[in-house]
């Protein structure tokens, strides 16, 4: 079985496919371009989690065949001192930390509104397994509409979730689309930038798409030999 991995714009999804040396072959499906490269059919789905969700949806709709699972991957913003630029972190939990409401008692999730998700657990022995072939930090990833551009804001979600490790615009949209065909959806991510005050020129995103090429070589004989042995179906929690 192939995973599916979904990147925001072409550069990840590029740095993805270059763990397996140039020239991806290239397959179009109706919404979608998949870039294959080692055990990855890998595509550029469009920055946020609408997009993301639209995309994966678009390809897990037309595979010929079943993905033994999703990966949302890219760049994104580490929470210091835990993930600092450079590093890698893997979602241990995926967080859609806006989708709620503004009320005069402060932020209520979805959840609490009564009705949706907030949260997607991916794996967790898969998880393990990627935090220790790649070296990637397990922990909460967030993902937000609004990329954070303030100290305040930065304080508001450690407060809110205290487990972050990072933050990034597309893994609830890929969990949720995964969810819908029965797929476990994993999040890795390099880190890119410190989650803080509004700093572009501080992003250090050759590093990060670097550290991201190197995770997914890493990351290739872990999920053949889960997918060789089936294990994920088996392990699925
Ligand atoms: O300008 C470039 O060369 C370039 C190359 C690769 C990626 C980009 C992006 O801007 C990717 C956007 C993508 O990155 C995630 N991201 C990164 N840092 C943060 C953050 O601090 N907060 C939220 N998201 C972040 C996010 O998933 C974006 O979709 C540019």
């Amino acid at each position: 079985m192939r995973v599916l991995v979904v990147t925001a714009v072409p550069a990840e999804r590029d740095a993805v496919t270059r763990a397996f040396g140039d020239g991806p072959r290239i397959r179009e499906v109706p919404g979608a371009e998949l870039h294959l490269a080692g055990p990855f059919d890998v595509l550029a789905g469009g920055a946020g989690p609408a997009a993301a969700a639209a995309a994966t949806a678009c390809a897990l709709a037309a595979a010929s065949a079943p993905y033994a699972a999703v990966v949302s991957a890219g760049i994104g913003g580490g929470f210091a001192p835990a993930a600092p630029v450079g590093s890698l972190v893997v979602a241990s939990s995926v967080v859609a930390a806006d989708l709620g409401a503004e009320t005069p008692d402060g932020f209520v999730p979805v959840t609490g509104l009564g009705f949706g998700r907030d949260t997607f657990l991916p794996p967790e022995a898969l998880v393990r397994d990627v935090a220790e072939a790649t070296g990637a930090l397990p922990g909460t990833v967030l993902t937000v509409s609004t990329v954070t551009g303030s100290a305040a804001r930065t304080a508001e979600l450690l407060a809110a979730h205290p487990g972050a490790v990072a933050e990034a615009m597309e893994g609830f949209g890929v969990a949720e689309a995964a969810a819908r065909f029965g797929v476990p959806a994993l999040e890795l991510r390099a880190v890119s930038n410190a989650v803080g005050p509004r700093d572009r020129a501080a992003w250090r995103i050759g590093d990060a798409l670097a550290a991201l090429t190197g995770a997914f070589g890493k990351t290739a004989p872990v999920v053949e030999s889960w997918t060789r042995h089936d294990r994920i179906d088996r392990h699925r929690d």
